[in-house]
């Protein structure tokens, strides 16, 4: 079964559950919050951006950038964490941007954008851009670059993340927002000796016998297979590889947020990427 993206138009984030309704009540779970609890157009009504990537201390950092950046009153060092009340993820918001941990891998981060979609649907955000700020491993790139993801492909090169629902395999597509990726890649250009390209990224189920390792506890290839496989990726225009693109741009695509992601083939935080994220929040 094939699904198709749903862009409304009206710039409203989607959710495309008719049961919520239904619901007396919505609680967001694993973030802590909830439609009876929390006033959330109070709390959000006004988020723009929302920044997501992998650490909780990774993504209180960027808070505080922006935090500084923004000339917000108080101190940047004090902003709290939205979710404390839960262990599993962790929310800064700077003015109008809100940066989320997600955790590693797919089902991790797909737990925390079914609650953020709706947490943001329930605060009636309008034009919200999202942006996957996460390490990754880079090919045949400069060590330091920047991979804009255009399409996030899965370990077969194929556009598509596949998601079994009820025994039944759902397909979705994983095409990102090409103009924002342009957008994105010019802000770059702004900052002196900083690499960046745009090309796909390639998003694994694990990262070592998943991404070709050769140190996992695991593994049944030869240093050969490993490269004849890469090489292959690389020709399918694979430039990085991480392990939450496809579920990244599958769930933002269907519910009508912009989203180009970006990767690092390096450690986080790169201060030229995160430099280059703050221009685009402030071109938009
Ligand atoms: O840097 P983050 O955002 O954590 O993401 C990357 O790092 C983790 C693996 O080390 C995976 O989650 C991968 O996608
Ligand atoms: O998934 C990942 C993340 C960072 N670096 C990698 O090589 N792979």
């Amino acid at each position: 079964m094939t699904e198709t993206t749903g862009y409304s138009g009206s710039g409203l984030v989607l959710v495309k559950n008719p049961h919520l309704d239904l619901l007396e009540e919505d609680v967001l779970y694993h973030l802590d919050l909830g439609t009876k609890t929390h006033n959330l157009p109070a709390m959000f009504g006004d988020i723009k951006f929302v920044c997501v990537g992998g650490s909780p201390n990774r993504m209180r950092a960027f808070a505080q950038f922006m935090h500084r950046e923004l000339g917000l009153a108080g101190d940047a060092e004090d902003v709290a964490d939205i979710c404390a009340g839960s262990d599993r993820y962790a929310m800064y918001r700077a003015g109008p941007v809100l940066s989320i941990s997600h955790g590693m891998g797919i089902p991790s981060i797909s737990i925390m954008l079914h609650e953020l979609i709706k947490l943001l649907h329930h605060a009636k955000c309008r034009d919200v851009t999202i942006i996957r700020i996460g390490t990754s491993g880079g090919l045949g790139i400069e060590a330091g670059s920047v991979v804009i993801t255009d399409t996030a492909v899965d370990s077969s090169f194929q556009p598509r993340f596949e998601q079994v629902v009820l025994g039944d395999v759902v397909v979705r597509s994983t095409e990102l927002d090409k103009e924002l990726a342009e957008e994105l890649l010019a802000c770059s250009r702004e900052i002196p000796d900083f690499p960046t390209l745009i090309g796909h990224t390639m998003c694994t189920y694990d990262f070592y016998e998943g991404q070709g390792r050769l140190d996992g506890a695991l593994c049944s290839f030869s240093s050969e297979k490993k490269l004849a496989y890469l090489r292959r990726a690389y020709d399918a225009g694979v430039r990085n590889i991480e392990m939450e693109s496809t579920a990244f741009a599958a769930l933002c695509g269907m519910c009508g947020l912009k989203a180009p992601a970006d990767h690092i083939p390096t450690t986080f935080p790169s201060s030229n990427s995160v430099k280059m994220v703050k221009t685009l929040i402030f071109s938009l």
